[in-house]
């Protein structure tokens, strides 16, 4: 078989999950970067060893969108060759109301595709919301952590999209000013391989190598301080926690929430959402924040002093779920709310499964990744949970990233 040509011009149909679009050559997928739906690009293959799809790198644009946009960051921009393009905005180019639209799109897609909801179900109609300060805005200065890398010459700069090569450049847009400033993008760190720069309350932190100035750092959300680990996790947005936090609160629904019950903040970090269901609902509620990482526990336990039924517990939360359901104390779970916050991953089908088991009143779920989402929503479905609500969050423009909060109530129940 004679090899296929490396340069192709394909036609645009689609969004993609993970940042990348849809073409077809030849009646195979081909994921394109760096464009848009309707688009006509000439396009190098990069990757043809997969039988199902390909995927290939965006030369040129022959046909633009509408709703192209010169790059917020011209280190990422297309007029430079793909591989010094620097990663991590990967929807630079595209006008913020579009971008908002097509993660709604992604979100909708896999709702249906992974979630099994009806197309037509108007859950699946999600808008994607602009944080205040973004309505309206460019999108850009909201990164408060930003990581980089550092190549064997010491340049220090983010990665290349999909590459472990380290883009030397002049500034970070998305980074708060702070950030931006701080960083030591023209620095020489020979024999160094990362570099973190975190703003937090306390002001900028730069950490090469992973070692930290500070034992601690606090974040503000509302009226309450937050104590965390220099390099721990923490909503990266300027905006995210207080946000996730409110629509953490308005997605509980009141008259299925018992103050008494044994409520879960599960994947908990520091304690954000337990604060968040105690700040709703009085600070005598019972509520448990299980975490994997001893370090946030240790600061949660500090954050949440205040809630006089709050526990850290220190735990793998499949770990923490199985025991509940072995311990054959399930009874307790059915009036709790449960909110849960997983990395990209999800909780996954299994997890969901058992957390189902206890057949909470109610479950919360902030994701980050929408077909983990779907996918633990598919699995909470056919364990006798609903789709109450969902909402999406821009909390990372520029990027394909976008957050959701979905709220599940036990099916068959009635609002009181
Ligand atoms: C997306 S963060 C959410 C943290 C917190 N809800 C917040 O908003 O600040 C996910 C957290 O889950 C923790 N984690 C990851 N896998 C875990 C597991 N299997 N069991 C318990 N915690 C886990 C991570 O250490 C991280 O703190």
């Amino acid at each position: 078989m004679a090899d296929a040509p490396d340069i192709v011009d394909l036609t645009i149909t689609n969004v993609a999950h993970g940042g990348v679009f849809v073409a077809r050559h030849e009646g195979r997928v081909v994921f394109v970067p760096d464009t848009l739906p309707g688009e006509t690009v000439r396009a190098r293959l990069v990757d043809t060893r997969k039988k199902s799809f390909w995927r290939a790198e965006t030369l040129e644009v022959l046909d633009a969108s509408p709703d192209r946009v010169d790059h917020v960051w011209s280190s990422s921009s297309i007029e430079r060759d793909p591989r010094d393009r620097a990663g991590g905005a990967e929807f630079g180019h595209i006008a913020l109301e579009r971008q908002r639209r097509l993660k709604a799109d992604v979100l909708s897609d896999a709702l249906v595709r992974f979630g099994g909801l009806d197309a037509d179900s108007p859950l699946t109609r999600v808008a994607v919301e602009p944080t205040p300060s973004d309505e309206g805005g460019d999108g850009l200065r909201w990164r408060t952590r930003v990581s980089l890398h550092v190549d064997e010459e010491g340049r220090v700069g983010p990665y290349a999209a999909r590459s472990h090569r380290v883009i030397p450049v002049d500034d970070l847009p998305l980074a708060t000013t702070e950030i931006a400033d701080a960083a030591p993008l023209h620095d020489r760190l020979q024999g160094a391989t990362t570099v973190d720069v975190v703003a937090s309350t306390d002001g900028v932190l730069v950490a090469v190598d992973g070692a930290a100035s500070t034992g601690a750092l606090h974040e503000r959300v509302g009226d309450r301080m937050f104590s965390l680990e220099p390099l721990g996790f923490w909503q990266v947005h300027r905006e995210a926690a207080e946000l996730l936090s409110a629509a953490v609160a308005s997605a509980v629904d009141a008259d299925r929430f018992d103050a008494t019950a044994p409520n879960l903040d599960l994947y908990g970090g520091v304690g954000l959402f337990a604060a968040t269901l105690a700040d709703r609902f009085g600070t005598g509620i019972r509520v448990t924040t299980v975490e994997a990482e001893s370090s946030a526990t240790d600061h949660a336990a500090e954050n949440l002093v205040d809630i006089v039924g709050a526990r850290a517990v220190t735990d793998r939360v499949d770990r923490f779920v199985r025991a509940i359901g072995r311990e054959g104390d399930l009874a307790r779970y059915r009036d709790a709310t449960v909110v849960l916050d997983p990395p990209r991953s999800g909780a996954g089908t299994a997890l969901v499964g058992e957390l189902a088991a206890l057949q909470p009143a109610q479950i919360v779920y902030v994701a980050c990744d929408p077909v983990a989402l779907a996918r633990d929503t598919k699995a909470l479905r056919s364990s006798g949970y609903e789709l109450a609500s969902v909402r999406a969050f821009d909390l990372f423009p520029h990027t394909h990233h976008v957050e959701a909060v979905a709220a599940f109530s036990r099916s068959g129940d009635r609002r009181s």
